[in-house]
């Protein structure tokens, strides 16, 4: 009988493929380490995202490979991450330094939930190990400070920024600096310069993910946006009416136009389980969310019920997934945030992207 090697481990693990990437996990450079002592394999996958939605599928995959050899008897997998920076390619556009990815979260209409799917997104994955970011752009109505509050405050050192903190997540909102109410009267040019600072002057740090939450529609912030970083990704959250689904299309054609990739669709308020009788009511329709990531071509990446837990959270600054992380609906949000960043791990092994042409604000 050959004797079992690291070669031969090796060459048995070749055709296993990423579920996702479509390509070798060896030739993605994710086996990171082979370990043999007599019968027993231990092989080390780093994964593209510690919120891997596919884990279990690789860990069965691995382990069906590595047990068809001849002489293995046991075998264990084991894991590490990294993530991989997206949104490279873009030579017009200077990232954020130490910042992999940038997810701008967007609506075509106004209290979708916007916000509410930003903030349990970026804290869910930071619950899977990611460090992560959450900017709130949203200047006209920055609603993420009531929603997470801040164990620490955002603050001022060497006239650079340091953002705030909560939940384990970093997080800049001009509502921690100005009265709400007065942000509601900004105009272009100023919003497009806050913006811009928010993007320079604070001190992110090092994140995988940096979350946006944009301002509904396709105005100032979204094209300052676009225009001033090689952003990775985009969501768009929609509910399931058809008033709401036009304005997430429109939404979704400017993303493509300035070719940033639409990772996909989170339609919230999907439907209401009644607490009494378990029966379930789609308020506002169904399927809309799915018939425009069909239509458009771009995955949905989850369903979020409308739920009383949610809107309290929000309120009270405890997000549902860390309130009540049991919960259908906090599930529902990390699963939307694993295919988000399963999404992301594919744009990251892509080929980098084409620059595209400055867009005019339309007025
Ligand atoms: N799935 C849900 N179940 C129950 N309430 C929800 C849900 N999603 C959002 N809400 C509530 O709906 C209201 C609007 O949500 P949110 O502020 O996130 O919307 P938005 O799209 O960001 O709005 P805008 O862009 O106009 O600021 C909030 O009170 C929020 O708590």
């Amino acid at each position: 009988m050959s004797e079992l090697t690291r070669e031969r481990v090796l060459e048995a693990l070749r055709p296993v493929q990423d579920p996702e990437l479509h390509r070798s996990l060896v030739d993605l450079g994710m086996i990171k380490e082979v370990t043999i002592e007599g019968a027993s394999v231990r092989v080390q996958v780093e994964l593209t995202t510690p919120a891997c939605p596919l884990r279990e599928r690789i860990r069965e995959d691995v382990e069906r490979a590595v047990r068809a050899l001849p002489g293995v008897q046991t075998v264990e997998v084991g894991f590490s991450s990294r993530v991989r920076a997206a949104g490279t390619g873009l030579p017009d556009r200077q990232p954020i330094p130490g910042v992999k990815n940038t997810i701008a979260v967007a609506s075509g209409k106004g209290g979708v939930g916007k916000s509410t799917v930003a903030v349990n997104l970026a804290v869910a994955l930071a619950q899977e190990g990611a460090t992560v970011g959450l900017l709130d752009a949203d200047v006209y109505g920055p609603s993420i400070p009531l929603m997470l509050g801040a164990e620490e405050q955002p603050g001022l050192v060497d006239n650079k920024i340091i953002p705030g903190r909560a939940y384990g997540i970093a997080v800049m909102s001009v509502g921690y600096i100005l009265d709400p109410e007065k942000a509601l009267i900004w105009r272009g040019p100023l919003v497009s310069q806050l913006i811009r600072q928010f993007l320079s002057d604070v001190q992110w740090g090092d994140l995988d993910y940096l979350v946006i939450d944009l301002p509904p529609g396709t105005g100032d912030v979204q094209l300052t946006l676009v225009q001033t970083i090689p952003l990775s990704g985009a969501i768009i959250v929609t509910t399931p009416q058809d008033v709401a689904l036009a304005d997430a299309i429109k939404g979704l054609q400017m993303f493509r136009e300035v070719k940033t990739p639409v990772l996909g669709i989170v339609e919230n308020m999907s439907y209401f389980v009644c607490p009494h009788c378990g029966h379930v009511a789609e308020i506002f329709g169904s399927g809309g969310g799915e018939r425009v990531a069909n239509k458009y071509g771009v995955p949905l990446l989850g369903q979020i019920p409308i739920d009383p837990a949610v809107r309290e959270g929000g309120d009270r600054g405890v997000p549902v997934v860390v309130g009540q992380p049991g919960s259908s609906t906090a599930q529902a949000f990390r699963e939307a945030a694993r295919q988000a960043a399963a999404r992301l791990s594919v744009e990251a092994v892509k080929k980098p992207r084409k620059p595209v042409m400055m867009l005019q604000p339309k007025r």
